[in-house]
């Protein structure tokens, strides 16, 4: 299983170029707490009040398990904050032989920096890095409004969502 640490620094390079100037991709990191990682998530969704040791505790969880879970941001040079943030969950499958199939998460871009194509590349660094790791296919849900934007990051309408909330 490939750890996605690596391929995230083969995509770097390649498509390094395609971002405005100022801006780089990496994996999430345990500073991210002090850049805006949850500032930024907060423009997605509620995210409540994260203390520092489990925001820390949480992404320790998830680093121990990279051929699972792979959390992208892209930060900006200037400020050092993060802008825009997304992540790719791997699932294991009985079917399509032990298939691999990826789940887009949480993409988010800071509202101050949207229409600069951010967006786009936060979903084709995490099209990549499910490619190296293996799936078959990456699926995610959003809302109506949303299908443009996807349709342009190379992805297709099918069927579906539905939600159970606890
Ligand atoms: C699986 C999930 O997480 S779904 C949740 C998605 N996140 C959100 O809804 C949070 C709030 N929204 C955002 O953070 C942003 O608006 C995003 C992530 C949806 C888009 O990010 P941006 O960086 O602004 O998009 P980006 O500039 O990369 O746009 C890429 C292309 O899609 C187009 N596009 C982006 N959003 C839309 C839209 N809502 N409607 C139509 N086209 C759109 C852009 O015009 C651009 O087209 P082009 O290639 O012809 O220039």
């Amino acid at each position: 299983m490939v750890n996605y640490q690596c391929s995230v620094d083969l995509i770097s390079e390649e498509v390094q170029k395609s971002l405005p100037e100022g801006y780089h991709v990496r994996p999430l990191e345990i500073e991210d707490y002090a850049k805006g990682h949850l500032d930024c998530l907060a423009q997605l969704t509620t995210v409540g009040e994260i203390k520092k040791e489990d925001y820390e505790a949480r992404f320790n969880y998830l680093k121990d398990r990279q051929d699972t879970y792979a959390s992208i941001v892209i930060e900006r040079d200037d400020s050092k904050k993060v802008v825009a943030s997304g992540t790719l969950i791997v699932e294991r499958k009985f079917i399509h032989a032990l298939g691999l199939c990826g789940h887009i998460e949480d993409i988010v871009v800071d509202k101050n920096q949207r229409g600069k194509r951010l967006g786009l590349y936060v979903i084709e660094t995490l099209k990549q890095i499910g490619k190296t790791m293996g799936c078959y296919k990456i699926i995610l849900d959003c809302n109506d409004g949303n299908i443009p934007f996807y349709q342009k990051c190379g992805f297709e309408k099918k069927e579906n969502e539905m939600v159970h909330y606890f």
